[in-house]
């Protein structure tokens, strides 16, 4: 059943990562209320100037504080969230010109490649169908020749697989009748289940109990290499980030309202962070921050996230930043950092021949 055994497909040969963001732009228009109605609305940029490539097996852990639009980021990757700028292209199509009908891959196939697990997978399980039946429905769509047989077969070696023994009980019951954990795996078992290139695990650890997060990173990483997809891990926990990048050999991308600060590999992110904002998550990380001995005040000016309605120009962190500095005004963009493959960040600290160092250092007022 894993994807590795399936002959290799036209795409194989050639060169474009599996999914491309580029200067991807996702702006939302607020409620307004009654006495609003003749205003503009006020627009949130929930994503702004993100571009990102996810290979095949990758693993990319998405993380930052609330709001900061790791989830709708997600979103946009696999193809849930239409961007209102900027483009995202599977495989080097258009997900968007492929829902509008123009594209050589259709747009069902594209969804169905990209699937997602939510926070709360008790609502996305139908409650008034037992778990074989919910199983079987993406096999019926990816393999409408498997009998009811087969299709059991696979329904019951799967749920062996995720630890749901005996899988003939786990098949027969509704999704009331299983744990939060369980429920987890059976949707998990069915996003597998699709065939798909990516999959997006939206806070899919943070509700369950602190005890089985390790166990359900695992087990979604052992499934990542035999069934031969990608990952996109949400979380706003740097240390399950961590874990699950570092396990996964994956990178961690930083957010920060909208902006993507800094994306590369665990160990490099989190042992020397390059953007301020990545340390101020590590110093807000109790396990991280013991390791690299830096509890204490908080490595920022202010503790209040601005508006992000009325976001800060220029570097939107700078109006918290403890290095920020005039040149700051202006917008930076993700570049390489230092040696390390794939290591980028948005900060011009990381230029030692950038303006930034001859520029005046931001006072409270100055901002
Ligand atoms: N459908 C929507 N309509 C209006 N605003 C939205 C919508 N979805 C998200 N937003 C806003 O966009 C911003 C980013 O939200 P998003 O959910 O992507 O952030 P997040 O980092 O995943 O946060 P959290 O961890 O709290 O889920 C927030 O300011 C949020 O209020």
């Amino acid at each position: 059943m894993s994807r590795a055994d399936e002959p290799s497909a036209e795409f194989d040969q050639r060169d474009e990562p599996l999914i491309s963001l580029e200067n991807v732009e996702v702006n939302f228009e607020k409620d307004q209320g009654l006495f609003d109605l003749f205003e503009e609305p006020d627009v949130v940029k929930a994503v702004d100037g993100v571009s990102l490539d996810i290979e095949e097996n990758d693993v990319l852990a998405l993380v930052g504080e609330s709001g900061c639009g790791k989830t709708t980021l997600g979103k946009t990757t696999i193809g849930l969230q239409r961007p209102t700028g900027g483009t995202v292209t599977y495989k080097g199509q258009d997900i968007w010109a492929a829902k509008d009908g123009d594209g050589e891959i259709p747009f069902d196939e594209i969804r169905s490649s990209l699937q997602i697990i939510h926070q709360d997978p008790g609502s996305s399980l139908n409650p008034n169908r037992r778990i074989l039946n919910i199983l079987a429905e993406p096999i019926k769509l990816t393999h409408p020749e498997a009998g009811t047989s087969e299709r059991r077969e696979r329904i019951h070696a799967l749920l062996e697989r995720v630890g749901m023994n005996p899988p003939s009980d786990f098949a027969d019951r509704y999704p009331h009748q299983l744990s939060g954990g369980e429920k987890q795996r059976v949707a998990l078992c069915r996003a597998l289940l699709m065939n798909p290139d990516v999959i997006l695990a939206d806070e899919a650890i943070s509700a369950l109990d602190v005890s089985l997060r390790v166990e359900m990173m695992d087990l979604m990483l052992d499934l990542q290499s035999e069934f031969d997809t990608s990952f996109v891990f949400v979380s706003h926990d740097l240390s399950n980030a961590r874990y699950f990048a570092e396990h996964g050999d994956g990178r961690i991308g930083v957010m920060y309202l909208g902006n993507l600060v800094e994306v590369g590999p665990a160990d490099q992110l989190i042992g020397d962070p390059s953007h301020p904002y990545t340390n101020v998550l590590r110093w807000a990380t109790p396990n991280l921050s013991r390791q690299s001995g830096e509890a204490g005040e908080p490595p920022m000016r202010r503790i209040d996230i601005p508006d992000p309605v009325n976001p800060p120009s220029g570097c939107r962190f700078h109006t918290r930043c403890p290095e920020a500095r005039e040149a700051c005004r202006e917008v930076p963009r993700l570049q390489q950092s230092g040696e390390a493959a794939g290591h980028r960040v948005a900060c011009f600290r990381d230029d030692p021949n950038h303006s930034y160092w001859d520029s005046d250092p931001l006072t409270e007022e100055g901002d």
